[in-house]
């Protein structure tokens, strides 16, 4: 491990209280937050994750992780994907369930990327995680991006398909979400 403190660079506050929540157990990881505005190129979701954590590797000159969020639509072949920020933004909750209207599957995946740089001009690793749910109509408090619209599987609950994020309590939301997923995968790697 490295003697610098870890940061996150992270304009999201919802991001960073649920990185927060999830490392606040288990091994520790020191974490300090950088709110910078950081671009997002177009391509892959490991392209865009990769190259935004080489930039804020340079503005923060030293060791940090960042983290992208994709929606992938199965029907739209995996789009919004990485565009989902924009998407949310224009379209909405209901916007995006009308998109798939027409389409036979609703399935979607959450897909978080983590990226951890050690520090500028060296190559980021990736660490991803991915939770299987479906697009259903808006449920639940609005307080995180596309959480009323996406029904995570399995959530342990009643029922399979029995909830959306938002109606999931935070700390189930945190056990089962892909930021865990892709969290679990980073704090192997960091701690061994
Ligand atoms: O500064 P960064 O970390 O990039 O923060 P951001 O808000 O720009 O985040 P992304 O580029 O990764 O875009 C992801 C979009 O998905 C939303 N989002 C991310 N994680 C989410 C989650 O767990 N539940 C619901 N919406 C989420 C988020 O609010 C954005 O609109
Ligand atoms: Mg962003």
């Amino acid at each position: 491990m490295t003697t610098k403190p870890l940061v996150f660079v992270t304009g999201n506050a919802n991001k960073l209280i649920e990185v927060r929540a999830i490392l606040s157990t288990g091994a520790p990881i020191q974490l300090e937050s950088r709110s910078l505005e950081l671009p997002e190129i177009q391509g892959t979701t490991q392209d865009v994750a990769r190259e935004k954590c080489r930039r804020a590797a340079e503005l923060v000159n030293g060791p940090c992780i960042t983290e992208d969020t994709a929606l992938c639509f199965k029907a739209l072949k995996g789009l919004p994907g990485p565009y989902i920020k924009w998407f949310l933004a224009e379209l909405g909750h209901d916007g995006l369930n009308t998109l798939l209207e027409g389409f036979p599957t609703k399935e979607a995946t959450a897909l978080c990327t983590f990226a951890y740089c050690p520090g500028p001009g060296q190559e980021p690793i990736l660490f991803e995680g991915r939770t299987e749910g479906r697009i259903v109509p808006p449920r639940g408090p609005a307080r995180f991006g596309w959480d009323p619209i996406f029904e995570a599987e399995d959530t342990g609950l009643t029922s399979q398909w029995s909830s959306r994020y938002a109606e999931l309590p935070p700390e189930v939301k945190n056990k089962i979400s892909h930021r865990y997923r892709a969290l679990a995968k980073l704090r192997e790697y960091l701690t061994n």
